[in-house]
């Protein structure tokens, strides 16, 4: 009976809103609710999380989904998580729910982020539905550092970002607490360069800078994958490891030298911290991989390192199809299906992948690509070898998770 065009619908954004305990998720979404940006944008928050949402709602609903009057839909979970993005589905598909551009999950803090990804990217329906178009993780001015010493989770929180907001910046008060919100932003940097950092104190965190964080922007036809995989930002990490010091873009704070922070860091001479297991780099090559080489890598970084991965994205140039990029997306051991692009969005055709791994060094993904592409050194195990067992790579003395 309607007018809409038959065929599969284009998927639907869904953002993740991660955050340690206490660390300004509500607050930060009972602000970004008021935005024009966010109408027919559904928020889907745990009931828990619902105090500070409460005063916006227009009106309750047995469906647990209520309108705001910016627009924006709000549901709390009530059953699990897949049966409130079905609920979303099923409304928007009797007209219940007139429009829907986007969805907003708010994660409890305590979570380790990927088992919500996982919800999403592997349910055979939501998969066709819904994208994984990004992740904001925020980090409490004040408090993150002793989160990030104390949990393991919260390291990994920064780490599967694609935006990271600062939060009670403003309540940074003197010196002291300036060296160590310095140490703290330096800290995050290196956890994660890619993730473009922002400031709640600055008004920084709006709708727009923190939406559409995936390769696929609405308003832009082209893929914009320089700014999605942002592989510059690792290269100056790698570049600031070798010495060359760091600059500060935070105006006013040129110092750059209160990152040591010994009278703050209680753990810092904890050999065991959890930063320490965290790798960023980039692997960008012009040899192209087969694209049941791609497969091969993908399947044996999933299937026998997926815990390691806390992040994966990039472009791949396939030997068979060298014009159509293919890209890869993954959080731990879930990866989008992988997506050919067009045309390569500029002159640059090298394959560019960027890794954030626990416990998995850079040489280590950087042979098993060369193996798949024929690269291989001549010191290493081939690629038959490797594939039979994955374990058989030197360097490299894990178990299968
Ligand atoms: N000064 C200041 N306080 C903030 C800011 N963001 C949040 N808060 C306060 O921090 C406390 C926790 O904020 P919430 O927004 O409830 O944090 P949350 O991440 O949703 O917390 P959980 O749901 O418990 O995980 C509240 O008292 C907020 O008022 C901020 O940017 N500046």
């Amino acid at each position: 009976m309607s007018d809409a065009p038959r065929g599969p619908k284009p998927p639907i954004p869904v953002t993740i809103l991660t955050g340690f305990l206490g660390s300004g998720k509500t607050t930060l979404l009972n602000r970004l609710l008021r935005d024009p940006e966010m109408a027919d944008v559904a928020v889907i928050i745990n009931e828990f999380g619902e105090i500070g949402i409460d005063h916006l709602l227009v009106e309750r609903s047995d469906e647990g989904i209520v309108e705001l009057s910016s627009g924006c839909l709000c549901c709390t979970i009530r059953g699990d998580l897949i049966s409130t993005l079905e609920d979303l589905l099923r409304g928007l598909d009797n007209g219940r729910v007139s429009a829907l551009k986007r969805v907003v999950i708010e994660t409890t803090g305590l979570a380790d982020p990927a088992p919500v990804l996982h919800t999403v990217m592997l349910h055979p329906y939501l998969m066709l539905r819904y994208r994984l178009d990004g992740v904001i993780t925020l980090v409490d001015a004040v408090n993150g550092a002793a989160t990030l010493d104390a949990h393991e989770e919260a390291v990994k929180q920064v780490a599967v970002a694609d935006r990271i907001v600062f939060t009670k910046s403003d309540l940074i008060d003197g010196p002291e607490m300036e060296a160590g919100f310095s140490a703290l932003r330096e800290r995050v940097a290196s956890l994660n360069p890619g993730a473009l950092k922002l400031d709640a104190a600055r008004g920084e965190a709006t709708a727009t800078s923190l939406m559409g964080s995936g390769l696929y922007d609405p308003a832009s036809k082209i893929p914009d994958v320089r700014r999605w995989l942002n592989e510059e930002a690792y290269r100056d990490r790698t570049a600031e490891a070798h010495g060359h010091g760091h600059h500060d873009h935070r105006s006013g704070h040129h110092s750059g030298h209160h990152h040591h922070g010994h009278d703050h860091g209680h753990h810092h001479h904890d050999i065991n911290r959890h930063d320490d297991h965290i790798r960023a780099f980039t692997l960008a090559t012009s040899r192209p991989i087969s694209a049941a080489g791609l497969e091969m890598f993908v399947d044996l970084l999933r299937s026998a390192h997926g815990p390691k991965l806390l992040r994966v994205k990039g472009v791949v140039q396939i030997a068979e199809d060298p014009d159509r990029p293919v890209v890869i997306h993954g959080v731990q051991h879930v990866f989008h299906p992988p997506a050919t692009l067009p045309a390569w969005p500029d002159d640059d055709h090298r394959t560019r992948l960027v890794f954030i791994t626990r416990d998995m060094p850079e040489g280590f993904v950087r042979r098993m690509f060369d193996a798949f592409t024929g690269g291989l050194a001549p010191d290493t195990p081939d690629k038959k070898a490797m594939t039979d067992n994955p374990l058989a790579i030197g360097g490299f003395s894990g178990k299968f998770g």
